[in-house]
């Protein structure tokens, strides 16, 4: 699916500013993102692309700029009124309840995260952790799931919040390359779907295979943007990105 040029942004991001101390990890950042887009957002670590994540969804606020969400400024919003309107995210480090088994935490995320009634969310949580390849641990503990499994169910949490925009941190880190193609079957079929998709990732080929285009976040800039074939040819990015001086 290739969304047309035109449409109209579903997220978009003015000027957007935030500081650690003397860190700058974003130095007035402008993106849209349009409505069935997938996005892929490379950047050295430390670069500042959870930060910006966190910007997005509302738990880190910006020292400036504006979030606009389907046309409408969330930038004051808490994250659980943005994921209600319908945002979600993965973490880079999976957040499960640990304790609670596997479809009690679709259930959480369903009901808190879409404002439904518990009940009234079984039948769609399980059509969830099938989809998610999750079924056959639907009754274990989060906490003692293997890697891939702690991935796919962050990604099931956040599919159960009913996203229009899904925003996936290093999903496909730490995984085999069979384990890496499951998730990327999984997040174009999410994406299939309709939900727009923006995704932080390292393994550039599990980008390449979802993303229509990429954006290189550096020193708190967007530096360059393009198809993720044509953005690490960009010298500038070779050289942030891969440690590869400009004139090798
Ligand atoms: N709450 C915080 N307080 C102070 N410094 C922070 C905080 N959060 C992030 N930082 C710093 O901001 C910088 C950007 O961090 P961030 O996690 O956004 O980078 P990243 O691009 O996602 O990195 P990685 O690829 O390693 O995950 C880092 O130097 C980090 O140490």
């Amino acid at each position: 699916m290739n969304p047309s040029a035109d449409a109209a942004p579903i997220l978009a991001l003015r000027g957007l500013r935030k500081r650690f101390g003397a860190v700058v990890v974003a130095d007035g950042i402008d993106l849209a993102v349009r409505a069935g887009e997938a996005l892929g957002v490379l950047g050295p670590n430390g670069a500042g692309k959870t930060t910006l994540f966190g910007m997005v969804t509302g738990t880190v606020r910006p020292d400036a700029g504006t979030v606009m969400f389907e046309g409408r400024d969330v930038t004051a919003l808490s994250p659980a009124r943005r994921c209600r309107q319908g945002m979600a995210r993965s973490f880079q480090v999976p957040q499960p309840f640990a304790g609670l088994t596997v479809f009690e935490n679709l259930v959480a995320a369903a009901s808190f995260g879409a404002g439904e009634g518990e009940r009234a969310t079984y039948d769609r949580c399980a059509a969830i952790l099938e989809r998610c390849g999750l079924m056959a641990r639907a009754n274990e503990r989060a906490g003692g799931l293997r890697l891939l499994d702690r991935k796919r169910l962050e990604l099931a949490r956040a599919l159960a919040t009913r996203p229009k925009l899904l925003l996936l941190d290093e999903v496909a880190g730490g995984l085999t390359e069979s384990e890496c193609a499951v998730l990327v079957d999984l997040v174009r079929e999410v994406r299939a779907g309709g939900v727009t998709v923006v995704w932080i990732e390292h393994v550039l080929h599990a980008l390449a295979a979802v993303a229509d285009r990429v954006v290189v976040l550096h020193g708190g800039r967007l530096i360059a943007e393009g198809r993720a074939d044509e953005v690490v040819r960009v010298p500038a990015v070779a050289e942030v990105y891969m440690g590869i001086p400009v004139d090798a």
